[in-house]
């Protein structure tokens, strides 16, 4: 890669080189690039691209970091239903649902917005829904050492819907559950909680 005196000078490139390479495609497909309709379609389409894989481009755990407080609470904190967005990595097709994360703090909680912001950074990748799951639970732990972290993601993949086996109603669910989730006690009581609307 060329070196970039600045992140805007590596925007402007990165996005270039993604620009004309989505350019081919469209020609290569039998469209005509030139078209009214398709002039600025490369360019908007590597904007989207880069948009959905900035999590390359991020840290989660400085993101925890950032906001981590001294408390003494010692309960489960639970944020469900946070909205996924993802890519497959096997057809760069999107796959999305809903993320619940729970963790019992061990003497630091965590500023609650931090928690969907790192689900955005490991969904902004090319994922398999495990890999993306184990990423979040993985940098919970590791960053807020906390008593126990548990990860549920339920999510429809486009790859099943639009092409290839086309069912349109099926719904694939991944789980991580570290520390004191471990205990059945404990993980019943979340899955109890994320299940429940409480009214
Ligand atoms: N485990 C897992 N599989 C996924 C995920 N997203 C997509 N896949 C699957 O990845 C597999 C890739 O299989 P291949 O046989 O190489 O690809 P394919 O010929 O396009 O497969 P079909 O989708 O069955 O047509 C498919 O079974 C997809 O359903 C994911 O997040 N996790
Ligand atoms: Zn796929």
């Amino acid at each position: 890669m060329a070196p970039y005196q600045n992140l805007e000078e590596y925007n402007i490139s990165i996005t270039n080189e993604v620009k004309d390479r989505f350019s081919k495609i469209i020609d290569e497909i039998g469209e005509d690039v030139h078209r009214d309709g398709l002039k600025k379609t490369p360019e908007r389409a590597a904007k989207a691209m880069l948009f959905l894989t900035q999590g390359y481009r991020q840290d989660a755990a400085q993101i925890l970091k950032s906001a981590m407080f001294k408390e003494d609470y010692d309960d489960m904190v639970i944020i469900k239903d946070i909205e996924v967005y993802s890519l497959c990595e096997h057809h760069m097709l999107p796959f999305f649902g809903k993320a619940h994360v729970a963790y019992i703090p061990n003497g630091h909680i965590v500023g609650l917005s931090k928690i969907p912001r790192i689900v955005d950074v490991f969904a902004r990748r090319l994922q398999v829904q495990e890999r993306l799951t184990h990423d979040i639970l993985e940098c919970m732990n590791d960053t807020l050492k906390p008593k126990g972290v548990a990860v549920v993601i339920e999510a429809s993949h486009m790859c099943m819907m639009m092409r290839g086996v086309q069912k349109q109603n099926s719904v694939t669910t991944t789980s991580g559950f570290r520390g004191q989730f471990e205990k059945i006690e404990t993980r019943n009581e979340f899955l109890k909680l994320i299940s429940s609307d409480l009214s």
